[in-house]
């Protein structure tokens, strides 16, 4: 099984047991030239650059090595002969102090190197997991496999700088055990399968090692989201007020006790096994090495080599060994980073189901007949129930529709469904006699205003708060000003210390908050910033005292004429305001028809608003 189709056997179900062979840690590397590609694009000159700069620098410490045996050789060639001639002496010291001085102004410029692409690639990376997440459907984002994958995808961004300098690395270092080898093996071959025999236990242990830490860490990811959550709701402007007055804090320091406790338990049997075995590896390691020296001490006595020969060979193995021994190591991380590349590649074939047709119609000039809903139902991912069953009606091209209906009735839903936020599992919606499908994406999007309950509380300010509606007008103060005062919102800019430039929210400096209906005066402007065809408030005056919620109809009603539009609201004073209330009930069509219609029929719309109307009394 491939290392996809393991994922793809966790996908939806909780991620445990990740385990990889070495046959697909050797996969993961084809994903190494997709990922030197990312680096090369991210900056072709800086990747050239370190990459002359390596195989520069990888020759570096066998030449001064031998350096150092020719000084060697030539200083007990001087004690024991009289010649005075020292000038050979001298410029093989100079070359040595050349070549030390280059070799360490290599190392710093190749780590400055990596670390500036390091970081240029991660903003890359980031960037581009901020775009792909933005073509994605909503349905995805309330998916929790999905935010695992994005999780493991973001975490790419900084881990895989790392990858970067470790494969460059890993690249040098081979050419420099090529170098050691190609000096070393003249004088005995045998010697250096010897150390290679010695280091293969300590590469099998720190393999086994590595893989089992990339098992834990995948199967956390879900736990890892739940942790950033809690530290979130323990420690947030948001959340503050909700923790202090329900005593929170206990029970979520406890939740992320116990979460913290197992993550760490789970970590160190794996460190205390790593730890013990490395030491009996590194031992082999150490014992191969000294075999070799023991060797070459022997032959120098025999006087089959110089001294000088000694310090080259016993350096060289040295350093042949902890090079061997590194790039052995390195090869799981690199493997193990490549794994997690599949991660970030897979999130980046993540493609959305909500797309446009090969030729999308354009959105009409002016809505003729309306939209159609046709036997439309709708379920949620990962849900049983349908949220729409069956919903037969007409929205005209100039009709103001209420919608109404008990909590999860499907109002919200039926909204999400008209703006393609979701399409019907079974059904068509129909515009102007053409599927919603077969419009383009875009282009109904930006035809269609709507405001949802739960809108968001953007930490800017006020004129950016408003202009978030349509955003490719945010520079357009007039309409913002002319947006602020249809919703109300311009009374409250006038009391605000900076206007519209006012910081809201209190997460940043200098920031005001809002009360709820303010908020919801800011939230309804964003409406007002396009010329929709098509305007939705969800629930719109919930938190509007009732003198404002009186005008902000009268302006709306005013706005909206000769267009369509689509109320939510659980107030029948607003409600019996529109031409035609739709009744739903568990997803379905109970009753539609105007105000006076529907009190006529004594049905369930009277029931409810004579309910509400009691409450008056
Ligand atoms: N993202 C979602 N995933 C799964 N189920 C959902 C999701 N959103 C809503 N539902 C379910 O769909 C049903 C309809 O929800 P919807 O939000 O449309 O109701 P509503 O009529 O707008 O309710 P309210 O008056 O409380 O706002 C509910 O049973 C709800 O649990």
């Amino acid at each position: 099984m491939n290392a996809r189709a393991k994922f793809q056997r966790h996908k939806g179900g909780k991620s445990t047991d990740k385990t990889l062979t070495f046959k697909e840690r050797l996969a993961a590397l084809r994903n190494l030239p997709m990922f030197f590609k990312m680096v090369w694009q991210t900056s072709p000159w800086m990747t050239v650059a370190s990459s002359l700069l390596r195989i520069a620098r990888s020759a570096m410490p066998v030449a001064i090595l031998y350096i150092g045996k020719l000084i060697i050789d030539e200083v007990i060639f001087l004690s024991a002969h009289a010649v005075h001639s020292t000038e050979k002496l001298w410029t093989l010291v100079a070359l040595e102090f050349l070549l030390a001085i280059l070799s360490d102004g290599s190392s710093r410029l190749i780590s400055l190197l990596d670390t500036l692409l390091g970081e240029l690639f991660s903003n890359k990376t980031s960037i581009k997991i901020m775009e792909h997440a933005a073509t994605l459907d909503l349905e995805q984002f309330e998916d929790a496999t999905f935010y695992d994958k994005m999780e493991r995808a973001r975490q790419q961004t900084t881990g895989r700088s790392v990858l970067l300098s470790q494969t460059m690395g890993q690249v040098q270092d081979i050419i420099s055990i090529i170098f050691f080898a190609a000096g070393l093996v003249v004088l005995s071959p045998w010697l250096i399968l010897l150390l290679i025999v010695a280091v293969i236990p300590a590469f099998l242990g720190e393999s086994h090692f590595n893989n089992k830490l990339y098992e834990l860490y995948w199967g956390q990811t879900s736990e890892r989201r739940e942790v950033d959550y809690i530290r979130y709701l323990g420690a947030s402007d948001e959340t503050a007020k909700e923790v202090k007055v329900f005593g929170l804090s206990d029970f979520l320091i406890d939740k992320f006790r116990t979460i913290a406790n197992k993550f760490y338990r789970d970590n160190k049997r794996i460190a205390v096994q790593r730890s013990a075995w490395g030491t009996v590896f590194a031992m082999m390691g150490s014992l191969g090495y000294y075999g070799a020296y023991i060797i070459i001490i022997l032959r120098t006595i025999n006087g089959q080599l110089s001294i000088g020969d000694l310090t080259f060979m016993a350096g060289s193995f040295r350093q042949l060994r902890g090079l061997l021994e590194g790039v052995l190591m390195r090869f799981t991380v690199v493997s193990q980073g490549a794994m997690y590349l599949t991660d970030l590649f897979e999130f980046f074939e993540l493609k959305p189901r909500i797309n446009n047709v090969a030729k999308p119609r354009p959105f009409p000039a002016k809505i003729e007949q309306g939209f159609v809903f046709e036997n439309v139902s709708f379920k949620y991912m990962n849900s049983e129930k349908w949220a729409i069953r069956d919903l037969s009606f007409t929205l005209h091209a100039t009709e103001k529709l209420a919608l109404v209906g008990e909590n999860g009735a499907g109002k919200t839903t039926l909204v999400k469904l008209l703006t393609r936020l979701y399409d019907p599992t079974e059904g068509r919606i129909l515009l102007d006699g053409y599927d919603l499908r077969d419009y383009d994406l875009l282009q109904l999007r930006q035809h269609v205003g709507i405001i949802f309950q739960d809108f968001l509380r953007y930490q800017m300010n006020l004129s950016q708060n408003i202009a978030v509606g349509n955003i490719i007008e945010k520079d357009n103060t007039s309409l913002i000003t002319s947006a602020a005062q249809q919703s109300l919102a311009h009374l409250l800019a006038e009391k605000l210390p900076a206007k519209y430039d006012q910081m809201l929210g209190k997460r940043f400096h200098n920031g005001v908050e809002l009360s709820g209906g303010e908020w919801q005066k800011v939230a309804l402007a964003r409406a007002y910033m396009k010329h929709a065809d098509l305007i939705i408030l969800d629930e719109p005056t919930a938190a509007l005292d009732a003198r404002a919620e009186y005008e902000v109809f009268q302006r709306f009603a005013d706005l909206t004429k000769g267009k369509s539009s689509v109320l939510i609201s659980h107030r029948f004073s607003t409600v019996r305001m529109a031409d035609r209330i739709l009744v739903l009930e568990k997803g379905t069509l109970a009753e539609i028809g105007s105000h006076e219609e529907l009190l006529e029929k004594n049905g369930r719309y009277a029931e409810l608003f004579n309910l509400q109307a009691m409450g008056y009394r």
